[in-house]
């Protein structure tokens, strides 16, 4: 503990100060009247970080992101972000921060370029000398795509165009940590790409931190660093996507037919499977197939044990041999 977080403990003030962490979330609780929906939620983000959280509907990945942002008032535990606790960030915390809603649907008056001059008019205060604040707008409507509809009315935008404002005004304050609540939905493949792209420069360029939820895996993989699993109230998994996918790897299907016969074995090395079915039964093997399972396949049998509860209490799963350094 840095001395600056012993003397913050020894005034009953739990927010942070460990420049490497944007997030730290400690035994999160969340209840809405009598139901539970976050039992006790830990993770860390480190800063530059792009961290991809996943669930099932209602799995309360939107509840989670909406503490983060100050926007909800938790039940109990420790929420850390850039160092402080969002229920008291005040203007100059917020100015840091970067919020992409899921819907959000006023100013449908205004033109899109106007909307922006108007946000980014906030940030400048807050302007610091490795951040400068705002965005220059027009560089912004480039930036995300929306050059060309800078003098159009916010409410005849189509809901891929409202998207991509949504995502200039979550960024006009070159926030250090962005929040983005399924950003994609209603993007067309290229609109998709480039926001990928976007993201990656955010990162790569800005050092931002980004925390976003999708219900896209093959986003989740292509874009974050680290994917969180949500579920139960708990997070049931937590790694890069290379260690969740390089144990999926190995538990891989394998079919094939001997003469009228269909056979499917599931194996946790191909490789070898094939080569002793091979040697075992030479020609008579045809129609030889491996479905290596994807992200999708070990999501979807992650969250099923789950919600079936085949884990234990610590929220680790028992019968599918996932390696403990990606269980929570
Ligand atoms: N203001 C509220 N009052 C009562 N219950 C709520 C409130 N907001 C959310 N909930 C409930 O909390 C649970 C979690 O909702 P949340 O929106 O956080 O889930 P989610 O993981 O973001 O879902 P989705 O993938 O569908 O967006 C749901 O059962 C929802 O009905």
């Amino acid at each position: 503990m840095t001395k600056a977080n012993e003397l913050n403990t020894a005034f009953g003030n739990h927010e942070t100060f460990d420049n490497e962490i944007a997030v730290e979330v400690r035994d999160l609780a969340m209840k809405y009247r009598d139901v539970d929906v976050l039992k006790s939620v830990d993770f860390t983000v480190r800063k530059g970080e792009v961290l991809a959280f996943l669930g099932p509907n209602g799995a309360g990945k939107t509840t989670t992101v909406e503490i983060l942002e100050g926007f909800r008032a938790r039940s109990s535990g420790t929420v850390s972000v850039l160092g402080r606790d969002p229920v008291r960030g005040d203007e100059h915390w917020r100015s840091r921060v970067g919020v992409v809603l899921q819907s959000w649907r006023d100013h449908g008056r205004w033109k899109v370029r106007d909307l922006l001059s108007y946000q980014a008019r906030f940030y400048a205060p807050y302007s610091e000398p490795h951040r400068s604040r705002p965005r220059d707008v027009d560089q912004l409507l480039e930036l995300v795509g929306l050059s060309e509809d800078r003098k159009k009315k916010i409410a005849s935008l189509s809901g891929g165009q409202r998207r991509r404002l949504d995502l200039a005004v979550g960024i006009v304050g070159r926030p250090e940590l962005l929040f983005l609540d399924e950003p994609t939905a209603g993007f067309d493949p290229e609109a998709r790409r480039n926001f990928h792209e976007l993201v990656h420069r955010l990162a790569r360029e800005e050092d931002t931190t980004i925390l976003l939820t999708t219900h896209d895996l093959d986003e989740a993989e292509k874009i974050a660093d680290r994917i969180l699993i949500l579920a139960g109230g708990r997070v049931i998994a937590d790694g890069t996507a290379e260690e969740l996918a390089a144990r999926v790897q190995s538990t891989a299907e394998v079919k094939w037919r001997r003469g009228t016969q269909r056979f499917v074995q599931e194996t946790d090395n191909s490789t070898a499977f094939i080569r002793d079915l091979l040697a075992q039964h030479g020609d008579e093997v045809t129609n030889l197939e491996v479905h290596q399972a994807d992200l999708e396949d070990i999501y979807l049998r992650m969250v099923h044990l789950h919600e079936n509860g085949q884990a234990d209490l610590n929220g680790d799963m028992i019968g599918i041999g996932l390696p403990k350094e990606i269980m929570r």
